[in-house]
């Protein structure tokens, strides 16, 4: 469950606040999708989840956790997956998700690691090639799969498939939608309007540090969303 109340952030000297008193709730199965403007405050939103900012006021709870005041037991339940994942280039992708595993404190033997790189999309004979070799989807997968193996309960991934073919894309929506079937809270910045419609339950739509707009994906078609978003802001009814 990721819950983020009154969450506000103002960076030091700035006029206004980069993120406005969000109130949001992700639960258990839910994958929220953040869409919105360059600047209007996605990337602001993930890093206080992480842990990596303070907040200005507010809460950003991991399953509970205040990620200001106990970052290190709010990453613990939590997986995050960049734009781009950042793993060893001279070691093999089981190496790494071994390697990660480790450094978690966690263990699990070969076998069971294999199975992990399997479920999420990586076949056997790529698992056992260095990285340096991998393309950006195939890197996601190993992402994926570390996530798998902390038992990660909620995953917030910043742009995970920019740069992505769309047939990459689309795996990378379903193996997304499977994470949050099994029941992990899943919040995903992204510009893709049309990934957003195809992996999440709901999408919020953020202006100037605001939500200002939130749908339920049954509730609108992919044409409807991007009318409605750009409606959004060609009125400046988000301003
Ligand atoms: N470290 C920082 N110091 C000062 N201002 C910042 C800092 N990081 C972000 N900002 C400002 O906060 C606002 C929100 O930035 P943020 O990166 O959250 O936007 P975003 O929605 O993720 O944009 P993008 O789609 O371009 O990634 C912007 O006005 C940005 O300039």
């Amino acid at each position: 469950m990721l819950e983020a109340r009154h969450l506000t952030k103002r960076y030091e000297g700035a006029d206004v606040p980069s993120l406005d008193r969000l109130d949001l709730t992700v639960a258990p199965g839910e994958a929220f999708c953040l869409l919105g403007p360059n600047g209007a405050g996605k990337t602001t939103t993930v890093n206080l989840f992480l842990g990596f900012i303070q907040p200005t006021a507010g809460q950003a709870l991991v399953c509970g956790i205040d990620a200001a005041t106990d970052p290190l037991g709010a990453r613990a339940k939590l997986a995050y997956i960049p734009e781009t994942v950042m793993l060893y280039g001279a070691l093999t992708g089981l190496e790494n998700l071994a390697y990660f595993v480790e450094v978690s404190g966690l263990s699990a033997p070969r076998d069971d690691l294999m199975a992990l790189l399997a479920a999420a999309g990586l076949p056997e004979a790529a698992a056992t090639r260095p990285v340096r070799g991998y393309s950006k989807g195939m890197r996601q997968k190993v992402g994926v799969a570390i996530a798998l193996a902390r038992r990660a309960q909620a995953l917030v991934l910043d742009e995970p498939t920019s740069g992505l073919d769309p047939l990459a894309a689309n795996e990378f929506a379903a193996l997304i939608g499977r994470l949050r079937g099994e029941g992990l809270a899943v919040l995903m910045v992204t510009h893709d309007l049309f990934l957003a419609k195809q992996c999440a339950t709901r999408i919020g739509v953020m202006a100037a540090g605001r939500l200002a707009r939130v749908f339920g994906t049954e509730d609108v078609d992919h044409l409807g969303l991007e009318r409605a978003y750009l409606d959004l802001f060609a009125t400046g009814r988000a301003a």
